[in-house]
């Protein structure tokens, strides 16, 4: 059952990180701060971002006027990889109701993926075609007109604050928990910055209609319909961006409970993925969330996936196995390898 909100997840200030002026001390209370929550949850909300809330509400609503569009049209970018398994069936693109599967059950939800746009950033990157599996062009739609401008200035500014957010998180790693500021050298607090420079983001527009399945208790037993089912995330963070519906998305707390994380107007809400697990040797946990939509509306939600570079190496950090007990919890991996052992799998 959904926890009361006895607890809050803290929410986060990083103006202090914009501002080229602001006092290194203020930095290190913000980057304190963002390490207990990821401590002790896996998730918080930021605020101080500077994206202003017009651009967000119009990121929701091009969102919504997508999903509203008749199916002939939303078909017309039906998921598709140029890169894809077996020539064709892929990641990208547009994916109906039911098409996703999470924990073996279709989650009650419409999609569209968007990944890191072939040759982004470098001219050296376009290699294709042929195309390596995940690395071809995105299918953009044709409707609503501004969508592609818009999303691609939006892509810029959410890859700019998570960006901001590894840098801190570094940070915050070498920080004690005590208040008496830098005494430890750490190992790389530039670690999770030069392993996102050419970041293999995944932005996922996502339209949840209301669950039918309303009757009966709402004991954890009796749900048998998720809007998402519970999961982790894969990569490094997760910018959250949703319509103002409460009650939807919820957070699995340390002690095995469910809590809601409703939406704050202008906020992001933030939760760590896979890779930063496997890096701290799980001192900060990928935390497992799920969204159950009974509201009478249509929601929508737009997470930005911050991650790590394709062919970025995790492995556990040394400080971070000793501060665990000096055993690697987490074999060598490399974020293309987990995503792609992910990506596939959740289609049926
Ligand atoms: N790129 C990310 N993280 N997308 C989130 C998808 C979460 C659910 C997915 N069906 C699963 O089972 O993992
Ligand atoms: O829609 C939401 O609130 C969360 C969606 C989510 O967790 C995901 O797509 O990974
Ligand atoms: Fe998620």
């Amino acid at each position: 059952m959904a926890k009361p909100p006895i607890e809050n997840l803290p929410i986060i200030d990083i103006s202090p990180f914009l501002d080229p002026e602001c006092p290194a001390a203020l930095q290190d209370l913000a980057a304190r701060d963002i390490g207990y929550a990821c401590q002790q949850y896996g998730f918080f909300y930021v605020k101080g971002h500077g994206i202003p809330n017009e651009k967000l509400d119009q990121i929701i609503a091009l969102a919504r006027e997508f999903f509203s569009l008749p199916m002939e049209e939303k078909e017309k970018i039906k998921r598709y990889d140029a890169g894809g398994p077996e020539g064709g069936d892929g990641a990208r693109g547009y994916q109906g109701m039911g098409e996703n599967i999470t924990d073996g059950k279709r989650d009650v939800q419409e999609a569209v993926d968007f990944y890191r746009e072939w040759g982004e950033d470098s001219d050296a990157e376009k290699n294709g075609p042929p195309f390596k599996t995940l690395h071809g062009p995105n299918l953009w739609p044709e409707k609503p007109e501004v969508i592609k401008p818009v999303y691609l200035d939006y892509i810029e500014k959410v890859k700019a604050i998570g960006k901001i957010l590894v840098r801190a998180m570094g940070m915050a790693l070498e920080l004690p928990p005590s208040m008496e500021g830098a005494t430890q050298e750490s190992e790389d607090r530039e670690i999770f910055v030069r392993n996102t420079d050419r970041c293999f983001w995944v932005m996922r527009l996502i339209g949840y209609p209301p669950l039918e399945n309303q009757v009966g208790s709402r004991e954890e037993g009796d749900i048998e319909e998720f809007s998402c089912g519970a999961h982790t995330d894969y990569g490094c963070l997760t910018l959250l961006l949703s319509d103002p519906t409460p009650s939807a998305l919820q957070v699995q707390l340390r002690d095995g409970t469910w809590m809601n994380a409703d939406p704050i107007k202008g906020a992001f809400v933030i939760n760590i993925g896979d890779m930063i697990e496997r890096w701290t040797n799980g001192v900060w946990k990928s935390t497992r969330h799920r969204v159950i939509h009974r509201g009478n509306n249509y929601r929508v939600s737009v997470p930005f996936f911050f991650e790590p570079n394709f062919d970025a190496v995790v492995k556990p950090l040394g400080e971070c196995v000793q501060m665990t007990g000096g055993e690697s919890l987490y074999e060598k991996t490399t974020y293309g390898k987990h995503l792609l052992g992910k990506v596939f799998g959740n289609f049926i």
